[in-house]
């Protein structure tokens, strides 16, 4: 068997169409043969280092959006509901303090990257399903709690969020994912022979699945893995 490429995943919560790329990248990679890096990010500062601007503040796309979500959702099998008010969840509120959170998990792992799989995906249920908040301490712990983690180490995971090592740590991310060429996320960052290749956004999994030479089976590649 040839050895496994490298596939890093670049999100962030607050971003819905990074939810279905996280879905369908974890779906896979019990599929294809990578070895999928989850890479917790700062949307906000990916769009201000490359002076991009979210489209959900142009009008006519923000209508869009709605829309295109909607199918998607169902597409994809990810459930994805707009908050009533997006754009104080996304721009207002953000999600500074919820990719701390999902960072400072990550940082407690041992091996593999199975609570921050988890944890974000309960962040990303709490504010693009429950429209509820992802910014106090109090819902990043009931989202943790949801996703297995003991009392213990959620108290440790809110510790660590305000330490100056997991800001920093986010920071690199961020700026990591800048230096890959990034502009927003979703971001797949895949190694092919010793060079990155980047791919923009939820919708890019057949050229992907092309040019990493495996098949696109479509959002679904083993329907015991869609149950969220
Ligand atoms: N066509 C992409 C759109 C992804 C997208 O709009 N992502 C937002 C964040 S949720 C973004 O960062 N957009 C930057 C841009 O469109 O320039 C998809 O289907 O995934």
């Amino acid at each position: 068997m040839s050895s496994r490429k490298v596939i890093e995943l670049f999100f962030d919560v607050v971003s819905p169409y990074s939810w279905l790329a996280f879905e369908v990248m974890c779906r896979y990679r019990k599929v294809w043969n990578i070895e999928l890096r989850l890479r917790p990010t700062f949307l906000g500062g990916v769009m201000q280092g490359s002076g991009n601007k979210p489209p959900g503040l142009v009008p006519n796309k923000f209508l869009y959006m709605g829309k295109d979500l909607n199918r998607l959702s169902e597409y994809f099998n990810v459930p994805l509901k707009p908050p009533a008010d997006v754009h104080e969840a996304m721009f207002k509120k953000g999600s500074l303090n919820a990719m701390w959170f999902v960072t400072a998990v990550q940082e407690m792992e041992k091996s593999g990257d199975e609570r921050v799989e988890r944890v974000s995906r309960e962040l990303w249920r709490r504010i693009w399903y429950e429209d509820r908040d992802i910014t106090e301490p109090a819902s990043l712990s009931e989202a943790a709690m949801k996703a297995g983690l003991s009392d213990s180490e959620i108290k440790r995971a809110l510790e660590l969020c305000n330490s100056q090592e997991i800001k920093e740590k986010l920071k690199s991310a961020t700026e990591e994912a800048l230096d890959y060429g990034a502009f927003g996320f979703p971001l797949v960052v895949c190694h092919l022979n010793g060079k990155p290749e980047l791919f923009f956004g939820s919708d890019r999994f057949e050229l992907l699945a092309h040019c990493i030479g495996e098949k696109w089976l479509g959002p679904l590649p083993d329907k015991s893995t869609a149950k969220l």
